[in-house]
């Protein structure tokens, strides 16, 4: 048996504390050790946030993206704070999401499986151990203040049993909206609010939630089951970066790990060295997880990492996040593409078109231009035209309020206006009007690709 004093049960030998002698990128100094190991063994005692069957549900409904029945949403804030948890930014994001869900599914005929950034996406991996002041610099909710002094800034374990309870109550109400409270299609107009619909971009979605309306009262008339209209089935993910946390929700069914902090994780550009703890970690737990590919990643390198994550080669399994930039995902993406398919594990292959296309202003202030993030997906979508396979999905960072952070899309943000309301904790998020526009652009472009299929082989 391989369980420390404050992990919970490994009685299946599965060795769930390996990771403890490797070298794991991006922890936090923490400064007691003692106080970590008492939080730890607190949350091994707490319930999951959630169960074993919902995790294999999506790893499921994963493998239906994986073989190109289905196209996957994920997205949520960069980084969610414990001080806007509040019901009004969770509705708005659980509402930006299905509002995308629904131009995706009715747009492109495709069912789509909707993953939120949300309930666990409290801590960040960052460039530099101090920010431009000096001050150590914020890694998330759950270990540091974004505002404040050193002291505020000193990593504090105590702040993961935070996390812990803001995912929680997160969850409940998310919960409850996807359960008919906001999610049922009868509310397909709600989901636009005033500021949305004074837009181009929510104008066009009036006129298709007017079509789906319509849509949905036939259905009715036809007798359709109510359930299949009144909730949807909506997961949550986050990058697994503080294994304290990850490893403390780890519970055993039937002799399988679950990471039980949420239903899937992934692992971050800058900590997926291949003999590091975050990979060694995910390798045991039997959650569906992604993976980030940044520019530098090489064909062998993946081909080693499928093999490595997913060695029973169960699709939906592993979920290969590419976040090449616009300039390098049409020379970057082929060769990996080709290179995974030779290995013959079928996965998930999904755009992140945000990590790679930050930029700073002349001001230093950090932005990214929806042009490139359109073109990073244009770009993922022409690899997988060419060689033939399924572009998967999309992960954005995004928020259901009308910030401006990112600049473009047609209401044409410039950097002039990213004062007006630049609220993001770490990373700039699109917001509503461009999240939609973004969410048109592929449903357009999965149609079109379809399209093209079919002329090219009739049958
Ligand atoms: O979200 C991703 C990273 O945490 C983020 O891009 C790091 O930002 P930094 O380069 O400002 O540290
Ligand atoms: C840190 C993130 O991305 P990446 O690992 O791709 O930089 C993220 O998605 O929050």
């Amino acid at each position: 048996m391989t369980a420390t004093l404050d992990s919970p049960s490994d009685s299946a030998d599965l060795n769930l504390d390996a990771w403890r002698t490797l070298t794991a990128a991006q922890q936090p100094n923490w400064p007691d050790p003692q106080v970590l190991r008492e939080v730890a063994s607190t949350l091994a005692q707490l319930p999951p946030l959630v169960v074993a069957t919902e995790v294999d549900a999506l790893t499921a409904r994963l493998a239906q993206v994986a073989r190109g029945e289905a196209f996957l949403l994920q997205g949520g804030d960069c980084a969610e704070t414990f001080l806007t948890s509040t019901q009004a930014d969770i509705a708005g994001k659980v509402r930006v999401l299905l509002q995308m869900a629904v131009v995706l599914t009715y747009g492109a005929s495709m069912p789509v499986v909707k993953v939120g950034r949300m309930a666990g996406q409290y801590a960040k991996p960052r460039s530099t151990e101090l920010d431009a002041f000096g001050l150590p610099s914020y890694r998330g909710d759950m270990v540091n203040e974004l505002h404040g002094d050193a002291a505020a800034r000193t990593p504090d374990p105590r702040r993961i049993l935070k996390a812990y309870s803001t995912a929680a109550s997160t969850l409940n109400l998310l919960r409850a909206y996807a359960g008919g409270g906001l999610a049922s299609l009868e509310k397909v107009h709600a989901w636009n609010t005033a500021f949305a619909r004074s837009t181009e971009t929510g104008a066009r979605y009036e006129q298709l939630a007017a079509e789906i309306d319509r849509a949905v009262r036939f259905m009715r008339a036809c007798g359709v089951n109510d359930t299949v209209l009144e909730g949807v089935e909506l997961y949550v993910s986050h990058e697994a970066l503080i294994l304290e946390y990850e490893r403390g929700l780890t519970r055993l069914e039937n002799d399988r790990a679950y990471d039980l902090s949420g239903h899937f994780v992934w692992v971050g550009e800058r900590t997926r060295q291949m003999d590091g703890a975050h990979l060694d970690f995910v390798s045991r737990i039997a959650n569906p997880i992604g993976v980030k590919l940044g520019p530098t990643t090489t064909p062998e390198f993946a081909a080693e990492l499928v093999e490595r994550l997913d060695p029973d080669g169960i699709p939906g399994r592993l979920t290969l996040i590419s976040r090449m930039s616009n300039f390098r995902v049409r020379d970057a993406l082929p060769a990996i593409v080709e290179k995974v398919r030779s290995t013959g594990h079928l996965v998930v292959w999904q755009c992140d078109p945000m990590h790679g296309n930050t930029q700073e202003t002349s001001d230093g202030v950090k932005t990214r231009h929806l042009d490139r993030i359109i073109d990073e997906v244009d770009g993922f979508f022409d690899v997988h035209a060419e060689l033939g396979t399924h572009p998967g999905g999309l992960h954005v960072e995004l928020t259901g309020e009308d910030v401006t952070e990112c600049i473009g899309g047609t209401a044409d943000l410039t950097a002039a206006d990213l004062g007006r309301r630049y609220e993001t904790a770490c990373d700039p998020r699109l917001n509503i009007e461009q999240s939609l526009e973004l969410a048109f652009r592929v449903a357009e472009r999965l149609v079109a690709d379809r399209r093209r299929r079919e002329q090219a082989d009739p049958r």
